[in-house]
Formats: structure tokens, sequence, C-alpha cells
């Protein structure tokens, strides 16, 4: 590894706007940021770590402009879309995976969250869901469908609560993600 990938590596990804937390390594005028606005790790703007409001925001557009342009379908994710979409993906392999789930399977799935946890796309989500799911309780549930399924329910749960979202009912996980709710809306 390279003095500057360690470098970057170790240091503290940037926050700016919220208040100075860690400031950046290529300094950016904060005034100008949106508050609360997370700049990635080299302290650039960071599309999938913001709303894209508050990334236009950050590009200098005022608020009226940034609300009032058109959303491109597209382009690169905000962290909201990037959020639906991998919720999307994940509560879908949810329900794919086995009612009982083979040693080797369990472990691929162990696997794939834990690398999951590393490389998500919007670092401070990604720290807060490793942090999370290392504590004991919460380690992935990988015997099988119900209980993955509502582990995930319980890690969705977790960043519905950071956002102050309502939480959602995990007694509802399969209706949602895999048969459709029983009023036949999806049918
Ligand atoms: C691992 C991870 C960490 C994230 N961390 C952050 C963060 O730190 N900050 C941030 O701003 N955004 C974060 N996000 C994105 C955030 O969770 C949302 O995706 C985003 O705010 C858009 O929310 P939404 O209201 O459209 O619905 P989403 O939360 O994306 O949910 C999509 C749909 O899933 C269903 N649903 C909701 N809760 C549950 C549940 N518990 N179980 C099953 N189904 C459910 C609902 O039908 C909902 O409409 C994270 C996403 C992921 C995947």
């Amino acid at each position: 590894m390279t003095d500057a990938i360690e470098d970057r590596v170790e240091s503290q990804p940037p926050q700016v706007g919220s208040g100075t937390v860690h400031p950046p390594k290529k300094p950016t005028d904060s005034k100008q940021l949106p508050k609360g606005y997370v700049l990635d790790k080299d302290g650039k703007p960071c599309r999938t770590c913001n709303s894209l409001l508050d990334f236009r925001k950050a590009k200098g557009m005022s608020a009226a402009a940034a609300a009032a342009k058109p959303v491109a379908r597209d382009c690169p994710p905000d962290v909201n879309e990037l959020g639906r979409s991998t919720w999307t993906f994940l509560h879908s392999v949810a329900a794919q995976y086995p009612e009982q789930a083979t040693p080797a399977q369990q472990d691929d799935m162990k696997s794939f969250m834990r690398i999951f946890g590393k490389l998500y796309p919007c670092w401070y989500c990604a720290a807060d869901f490793q942090e999370w799911s290392a504590k004991p309780e919460n380690t992935p549930k990988v015997a099988g469908q119900e209980d993955f399924g509502r582990w995930l329910c319980d890690a969705h749960n977790e960043v519905n609560r950071k956002l102050g979202k309502p939480e959602f009912d995990c007694n509802l996980w399969k209706e949602r993600w895999r048969d459709g709710w029983n009023d036949g809306r999806c049918d």
C-alpha cells in the first residue's frame, strides 16, 4: 500500500456543513456548502453521500434552482436513490434465500454481507452499517430465509430510526418483498 493510499484509508473522512467535524484535505469553503453536506474521502463533493438537492446546492445552485431543475433518470444516484435500489436488491436476495440454507450458503451470505458493508458507496452509511452489524447481537442471521429476512428488516429499521423515519413492521417483510400484499394490489 502506498503512503498516499494509507493516508486516505486512515484519515477520517471530511464532513463539512454540519459544523467542522474533520477538515477536508483539499480545503473547501464550508460556508458555501449546505448544512450537513458530506464530502467524500478526498474532500470532494460526494453525490452518493448526499441528496441530489444538496449536491446541486454544493455546486453553487440556489435552493430554488436546485429544486426546480428536473431530475434526469440516467444520472448517477444520490444517497436516496442508491439506498432505495440497494434495499430492493437486498430484500429481494432475502426473498429468494433458501428456507434452510446449507453451511456453504450460510458462509456465502456472511461473506457477502461483510464485503457489502465494506464496499457500500456512501462511506458514512457503510461505516454505520459495519459498526451496527459488528455488535454480537446484530451479526447477520443466515440460517434460512425467515432468519435472514428478519435480520435485514431489523438492519433497515436501524437506518430508518437513524433518519427519523417510521419503523417497518417486520412481520410484513414477506408480503412486501416476496409474496405481494394480501389485498391483491401486487397481482
Ligand atoms: C446499508 C444502508 C445504509 C444506509 N445509510 C444511510 C444513512 O446513513 N443516511 C442516509 O441518508 N441514507 C442511508 N441509506 C439510504 C436510506 O436507507 C434510504 O434508502 C433512503 O433514505 C431512501 O428512503 P426511502 O424513504 O425512499 O425508502 P427506503 O428506506 O429506501 O425503503 C424502500 C422501501 O422499503 C420498504 N421498507 C422500509 N423499511 C423497511 C424494513 N425495515 N424492512 C423491509 N422493508 C422496508 C418500504 O416499502 C420502502 O418504501 C442507507 C441505505 C443502505 C442500504
